[in-house]
């Protein structure tokens, strides 16, 4: 019987767990780390959310679909209930507070509140600076432009498919600095196969919270190509991914032990129901996962 693609993630936690190395880390929790690693999942056998815990797939799209709208405020965010980017505008904002501030104790749900309720503060306190989206979208170069990556990879897939310059990047050197977080999946690229008509997708990801952060890298990754894929006139390929510091982060081990107890079930499809005029066009309602009956989610902290 053919392996689950599935086992490939179950095999990288164990591996995770027995041979990755105890090292600190920026966040203060420690992780066990290896270096490099890679994994591929080809779309046409199923649309590769794990199933041995619930991977809520819809914040991930929702994410994605945010990033590719150029976004980088948690506002938009918050506006359809997805909390995975505000622990660090709000880490920032109550760290600025005085002491003794009744500000300096609002909890995270207030801060939300305050974040959809005053567009001003918003505009201050729910922006990550120029992070994913934005070097996307609107890449600023020195003479007072805007590149937009993700419309050149679509012109390209278009125009002159066998370019090896279908790529776009996060990784703006110059704005490190203005980032909340620096860009973890930093490097995208796309394949088109001559002889099947076929789209691929890689990404190179420099840093990997393989419990909480990879189910969603994986999935957006399949996401992204399915949805380039139908816009340019492909069928989807294989995803591709490259891991370089790979790491679970020592407060998650128990969970990782756990889904290791657990056998994989076939991947779902993912059901498009609309097709817009452009890629940037895509609502999350337009998608479903037909068949997704994953083992129950299993719950760990986010380091921050
Ligand atoms: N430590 C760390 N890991 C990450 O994966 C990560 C970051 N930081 N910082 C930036 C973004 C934010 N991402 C996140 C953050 C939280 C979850 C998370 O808590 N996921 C839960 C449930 C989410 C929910 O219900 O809202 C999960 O079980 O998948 C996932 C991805 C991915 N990235
Ligand atoms: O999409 C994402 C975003 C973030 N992560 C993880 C990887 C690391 O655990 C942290 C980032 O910390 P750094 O110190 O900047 O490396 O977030 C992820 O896995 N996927």
């Amino acid at each position: 019987m053919k392996t689950h693609q599935e086992q490939q993630y179950l095999d990288l936690l164990a591996l995770l767990l027995k041979t990755g190395s105890e090292r600190v880390d920026r966040t203060g929790v420690g992780t066990k780390a290896i270096f490099g690693h890679h994994m591929r999942f080809d779309l046409a056998e199923g649309f590769p959310v794990f199933t041995t815990k619930k991977v809520y797939w819809k914040i991930a799209f929702k994410e994605m679909l945010w990033m590719l709208s150029g976004g980088h405020n948690i506002k938009e965010l918050v506006e359809q209930n997805v909390h995975i980017w505000s622990d660090w505008p709000y880490k920032k904002f109550i760290d600025a507070q005085p002491a003794g501030s009744a500000d300096k104790s609002l909890s995270m749900k207030e801060f939300e509140q305050r974040i959809l309720a005053d567009d001003a503060f918003a505009q201050k306190w729910g922006d990550l600076g120029p992070v994913y989206g934005k070097q996307w979208r609107r890449w600023k170069t020195d003479d007072g432009r805007e590149i937009d990556q993700v419309a050149q990879v679509i012109d390209l897939l278009k125009n002159n498919p066998s370019s090896r310059r279908i790529l776009f990047d996060g990784w703006n050197v110059a704005e490190l600095e203005q980032m909340a977080l620096p860009p973890c999946h930093k490097h995208y690229q796309f394949y088109v196969d001559p002889n099947t008509n076929k789209l691929s997708g890689g990404m190179v990801q420099r840093s990997c919270d393989s419990y909480l952060g990879l189910a969603f890298n994986i999935a957006n990754l399949a996401f992204l190509t399915t949805i380039l894929a139908e816009q340019t006139g492909y069928d989807v390929g294989e995803i591709v991914w490259f891991g370089m510091d790979v790491h679970l982060y020592l407060n998650h081990i128990d969970q990782a032990k756990l889904q290791l107890t657990r056998e994989p079930r076939p991947f779902p499809r993912l059901v498009i129901k609309r097709k817009p005029a452009s890629l940037f066009e895509y609502k999350i309602d337009d998608f479903e996962l037909d068949g997704y009956d994953p083992h129950p989610a299993i719950p760990a902290p986010v380091a921050v």
